[in-house]
């Protein structure tokens, strides 16, 4: 069962990294167990060749359970996974990735959130209305990772999220759903909502009210 679901992180990370959103070790995907313990991928590994041996698996405390190999460390990015699932007791699995569009998007705003183009694609991440105003908070990259896990969780604990995901300043995006088969789509379809928001940018077109 456990090794199911790395067999999951291992092909998304595969797919992410074919995709250029992991880049250089970059990003980090987690599933949750019944037991509430997750899988999380080591710190530094070369997500494009991940094994089962490249994971570590974590309890709700953020104690190890189980280390493969025993010199490796868990993602450095830990602390936001647990505050993912402690803020989304049906989260069970958390996938981060670092793309070139989420790092341009996050520069279009000076604010804590981006607003989100009213398109068909929102339907996939749970929005269902005519013409949504939606958008995903945007938190602050400090160096100190668990200031930014905080963060995320002051956040949530008085903002329920209009839908699955955040977004990390000149960082990349972070996601939650309640299956690895859900993250993956999840981590599409920002992706290209983002790629269209870069593109209408290029366009000069005005998002707030659609094309
Ligand atoms: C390319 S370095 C990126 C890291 O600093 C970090 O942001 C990241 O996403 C991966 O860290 P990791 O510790 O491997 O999970
Ligand atoms: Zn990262």
């Amino acid at each position: 069962m456990s090794g199911d679901l790395r067999s999951d992180l291992i092909a998304a990370a595969k797919h992410f990294y074919d995709r250029g959103w992991m880049v250089g070790t970059a990003g980090n995907l987690s599933a949750r167990l019944a037991d509430g313990s997750f899988w999380i991928t080591a710190s530094g590994r070369a997500k494009g060749q991940l094994t089962e041996a490249d994971f570590i698996r974590m309890n709700s405390d953020g104690a190890i359970v189980e280390q493969p190999v025993p010199d490796s460390r868990p993602s450095a990015e830990t602390s936001i996974h647990l505050a993912v699932y402690n803020c989304f007791p049906d989260a069970k699995a958390c996938y981060h990735v670092h793309s070139i569009e989420a790092n341009l998007v996050s520069r279009l705003t000076a604010g804590d959130a981006v607003p989100l183009p009213a398109i068909e694609m929102l339907k996939g991440l749970g929005v269902w209305e005519e013409n949504p105003q939606v958008s995903i908070p945007l938190f602050t990259n400090y160096l100190e990772v668990p200031k930014i896990a905080k963060e995320i969780c002051e956040f949530f604990a008085i903002c329920a999220p209009s839908v699955p995901a955040l977004l990390i300043r000149d960082h990349g995006i972070t996601v939650w759903a309640d299956s690895p088969a859900a993250a993956y789509n999840y981590v599409e379809i920002v992706e290209y909502i983002f790629r269209y928001t870069i593109a209408a940018r290029q366009l000069n077109l005005d998002l707030r009210f659609g094309i």
